[in-house]
């Protein structure tokens, strides 16, 4: 939707922009100046910033401004220099007050982009799926693969040659893999061969995997190349499904889970004393309120000793409050068991999905994958839909 501009005010250090919408935003001359985006001022290609904020002299003014159509051009008392705004990019970046949450693309359920929550009856009937040659041929087809992940939060790929090097070539569609010590590309068996649960045949309950780095990897994918025995099963829940049922249940247990700090370690450590330690609660959000990763995995949460403001209520608190989510995660209204199987691949959102390998196993099992980060992933996913005027910068 666009928006026109009905009054224009300059004051002393601002101005004052009276909106199609009825709404009024202050714009600060500093803040203008310092996002201007002509050539001089910011990389036409690499849309970075070339002027160095802090040039700009503290009484910077716009001494005129011509309105034409869509474009707004303050003129400066410093340098005669001009800039050039599209009014609507003013719009949506005001932020005395942010207006973008009030667009309808922001509102609108069925936005591009938007996240689309789960259960096992809902999932199961339309199941994220796209074949291995589809991706492989096109950037429309890495496009398509990339945005059911970001939707669902997982997706299966159908028809991969049952070969590490194939999934290799798969996963690197998305971005170059994540290393971790347990190595790049990970091709793995139960021989202990490194010092982690993964490498043995035991049930993992569900889980997010990394919860001990400053930055868990953002997805996962897994090829199970070969299984001669039974058991291992692997099972999938969307953990911001089940996020928003306990906020809505219990809103006490949504804030402890939200707010206690977890130390954790990987696989071999223990829980030493080395600052700054970066203990992180189970939800996490970002600044607007909204959750946007979930850390939770039993086996590797740690020794609970850090200071707490009331520990004699908030142990016993996390204790039924966790309860209560694993039972939540747990329920087979929102575990969906998936048997993976040589030839197809499994990717998931580590930030969301969790993921189990629910029984033990017998026999010998043979899995391949790797991690790719958030970041990389949510890059790739920006750079595949930008042809696409409806996408609000609101990543
Ligand atoms: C690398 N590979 C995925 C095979 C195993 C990784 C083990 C992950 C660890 N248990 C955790 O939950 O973070
Ligand atoms: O072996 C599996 O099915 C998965 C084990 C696991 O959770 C992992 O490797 O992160
Ligand atoms: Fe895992």
């Amino acid at each position: 939707m666009s928006h026109s501009v009905k009054n224009i005010e300059i004051g002393s250090s601002l101005v004052t922009i009276l909106w199609d919408t009825k709404v009024e935003s202050k714009f600060h001359y500093i803040w203008l100046r310092d996002h201007c985006h002509c050539s001089e001022c910011y990389h036409p290609l690499t849309r970075q910033r070339l002027q160095n904020t802090y040039d700009i002299p503290d009484d910077i003014k716009a001494v005129s401004y011509e309105l034409s159509g869509d474009r707004l051009i303050f003129n400066w008392n410093h340098q005669d220099h001009k800039s050039e705004f599209n009014v609507n990019w003013l719009f949506l970046n005001s932020y005395c007050p942010v207006l973008i949450l009030q667009e309808d693309k922001i509102k609108n359920e069925s936005s591009y982009l938007k996240l689309e929550l789960w259960d096992v009856a809902k999932i199961e009937t339309e199941l994220p799926r796209i074949d291995y040659l589809e991706i492989m041929s096109s950037d429309e087809g890495i496009k398509k693969w990339v945005l059911k992940i970001w939707k669902y939060g997982f997706c299966l790929v159908d028809n991969v040659p049952e070969s590490p090097e194939c999934t290799q070539d798969l996963i690197e569609k998305i971005s170059f893999i994540r290393p971790t010590h347990y190595g790049g590309f990970w091709d793995f068996t139960s021989d202990l061969n490194v010092n982690d649960t993964a490498y043995t045949d035991i049930a993992i309950p569900l889980h997010t995997d990394g919860t001990y780095f400053t930055d868990p990897p953002g997805l996962q994918l897994f090829h199970l190349l070969k299984h001669t025995g039974t058991g291992g099963i692997t099972t999938l829940c969307d953990s911001f499904h089940c996020a928003k049922l306990l906020q809505l249940e219990n809103p006490e247990y949504y804030e402890i889970l939200s707010k206690f700090p977890i130390p954790t370690h990987s696989a071999g450590e223990e829980n030493v004393f080395i600052q700054p330690s970066y203990p992180r609660p189970i939800l996490n959000h970002n600044y607007m309120g909204e959750l946007i990763q979930v850390r939770w995995n039993i086996s590797d949460r740690s020794t609970l000793n850090l200071p707490l403001d009331d520990p004699e209520l908030q142990i016993p608190l996390f204790y039924k409050a966790t309860k209560r989510w694993n039972e939540l995660l747990e329920s087979n209204k929102n575990e969906f068991y998936h048997t993976l199987k040589p030839g197809q691949c499994l990717i998931f959102d580590n930030w969301r999905v969790l993921h189990s390998r629910r029984t033990k196993f017998t026999g010998q099992r043979r899995m391949c994958g790797a991690y790719i980060n958030r970041d990389d992933f949510t890059s790739r996913v920006k750079l595949l839909n930008l042809d696409r005027e409806d996408i609000l910068a609101t990543i």
